[in-house]
């Protein structure tokens, strides 16, 4: 377990990785009333580079939902952000109501932003899912509204891959119904039908950060991997690589599945594939709910075809902790799920470790407060990736511009225009798709400027939104 020292350790780290020490910058979508009053600017000695600063920190509001970790609120509230903090996720209509005023939103897997939700969005910058996933979101949607999302891509990987690995072993020893017995008084030593690991063939589908660090620890434990994933991986060890997902199933023991939710990953097993699949075979999903089809499942561990399962993700999870939340209202079939023999259930705990959510709160914070405070999107998975060299501590009278923008011709002539009364110092932009973001640092820019700067960039045609850091 990571002590508070070696927690505090990695904060710190963090911290000096995205210079976030010292006075932050603050930003807004929109100018408020605080836009037009000259803030006097802090700088911080300690720091290299300029703390940019239009408004009062206390002007940025974020909403952290699903008990996003401690480290990642203590990170906000030294940004001296207004942090409002809850322990499960909302309903549609609370969210709609939160959301509409704040400037960020952190959260995990449960809470769903849609268009629906998103188009109440008045003052959003940014979205923090503190998690790999980020099928929770419109992702397409938040970037038309000038809206970038970050995640953490790798700080729970290996919490998964463990839980995984530990999860083969109780499959092939039938641990879950052997500790259910003894719960209940029953003693039944047996050894029918349990096996080792060892010699046994692991089959990977998608070798990303966690299939590829759990063909690892399946290595060490001397399983042969066969690995499935739509484009070319190296293989570690002695893992294989195969072609096709007939493949791989016909030839494993154990299937576990740690490939993203899209349109392809839906269902990629259902009664066809679990048809191709060894008899006596087993079946691992943490990955997403939808991946699986669990009515087709239970039907090829009642015909004997599949000899047990683990399952960390459903279609339809419960949006709280509580006793009784896991029932047929929520999927239709868990009552007849639940009444199977080796069947494990976990209520989505595959990256729940205290080292992976303190690692993904410090991480998702950090670039959640650096795109707030200085404008760099690079990590950000619905944005074209702009960043710029801090300013000098003494260059006066700069301004930094960071313009969201339909990616049309004509752009960089229209805004450079606009700026050419000041000298460009520097300048970087980049598109992804319709979204392209030009960040540009002006300076011989007097106070009475920023105004007529921000007005002139706010009625360009192009303009999807805009912020000036000073
Ligand atoms: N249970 C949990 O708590 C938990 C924790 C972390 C991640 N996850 C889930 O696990 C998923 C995988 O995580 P990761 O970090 O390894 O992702 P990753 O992006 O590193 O790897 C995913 C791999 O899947 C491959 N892939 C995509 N579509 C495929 C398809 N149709 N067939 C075969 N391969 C395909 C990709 O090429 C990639 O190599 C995440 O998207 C997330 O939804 C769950
Ligand atoms: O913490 C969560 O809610 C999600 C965990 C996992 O599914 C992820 O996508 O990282």
């Amino acid at each position: 377990m990571a002590s508070p020292q070696q927690i505090n350790n990695l904060q710190n780290s963090f911290q000096s990785a995205v210079n976030l020490g010292g006075s932050p910058g603050i930003v807004s979508t929109s100018p408020t009333q605080s836009f037009m009053s000259s803030v006097p600017r802090r700088v911080s000695a300690s720091r290299q580079t300029k703390a940019l600063k239009p408004f009062s920190t206390g002007d940025i509001k974020i909403l952290l939902l699903e008990n996003v970790n401690q480290t990642a609120v203590e990170i906000f509230n030294g940004q001296g952000y207004q942090v409002e903090f809850h322990k499960s996720s909302l309903s549609e209509d609370e969210l709609i109501e939160k959301i509409r005023d704040v400037h960020a939103v952190g959260i995990r897997s449960k809470t769903r932003l849609t268009e629906k939700v998103l188009k109440h969005a008045k003052n959003l910058v940014v979205v923090g899912c503190f998690c790999i996933g980020t099928n929770q979101v419109d992702l397409d949607y938040a970037a038309k509204i000038g809206v970038a999302v970050f995640n953490s891509p790798f700080s729970n990987s290996r919490s998964v891959a463990e839980l995984i690995m530990a999860e083969v072993i109780s499959l092939a020893r039938q641990l879950g119904d052997r500790s259910i017995e003894m719960h209940t008084g029953t003693w039944n030593k047996v050894a029918s039908k349990c096996w080792e690991v060892r010699g046994k063939t692991l089959g990977i589908i998608g070798y990303g950060h966690i299939g590829s660090q759990l063909s690892v620890l399946a290595e060490a434990f001397g399983m042969q991997v066969l690995y499935y994933d739509i484009v070319t991986i190296m293989a570690l060890g002695t893992a294989k690589q195969v072609s096709t997902l007939d493949k791989l199933l016909s030839e494993s023991d154990f299937v576990t599945c740690h490939v993203p939710a899209t349109e392809d990953t839906k269902n990629l097993l259902s009664a066809p594939q679990f048809a191709a699949m060894k008899d006596g075979s087993y079946v691992l999903n943490a990955s997403r709910g939808t991946v699986i089809d669990i009515p087709s499942l239970i039907q090829a561990i009642k015909a004997g075809k599949i000899a047990g399962t683990a399952l960390d993700v459903y279609p339809h999870e419960p949006a709280k902790n509580g006793a009784g939340a896991f029932n047929d209202e929520l999927n239709s079939w868990i009552s007849e799920l639940v009444s199977l023999p080796n069947v494990i259930l976990t209520p989505h705990i595959g990256g729940s470790t205290e080292e992976a959510q303190s690692a993904i709160g410090i991480e998702v914070a950090a670039n959640l407060s650096k795109y707030i405070n200085e404008g760099a999107s690079v990590g950000s998975v619905n944005f074209p990736e702009v960043s710029l060299r801090g300013l000098d501590l003494d260059q006066e009278n700069v301004v930094r511009v960071l313009y969201i923008h339909h990616n049309v011709p004509g752009v960089l002539k229209t805004v450079n225009n606009i700026l050419s009364n000041h000298n460009i110092e520097k300048q970087f932009s980049d598109s992804s798709g319709d979204i392209a973001y030009l960040m540009a640092d002006i300076s011989s820019v007097n106070q009475s400027d920023i105004k007529d700067i921000y007005d002139q960039l706010n009625a360009t045609e192009y303009k999807i939104s805009i912020r000036l850091l000073y």
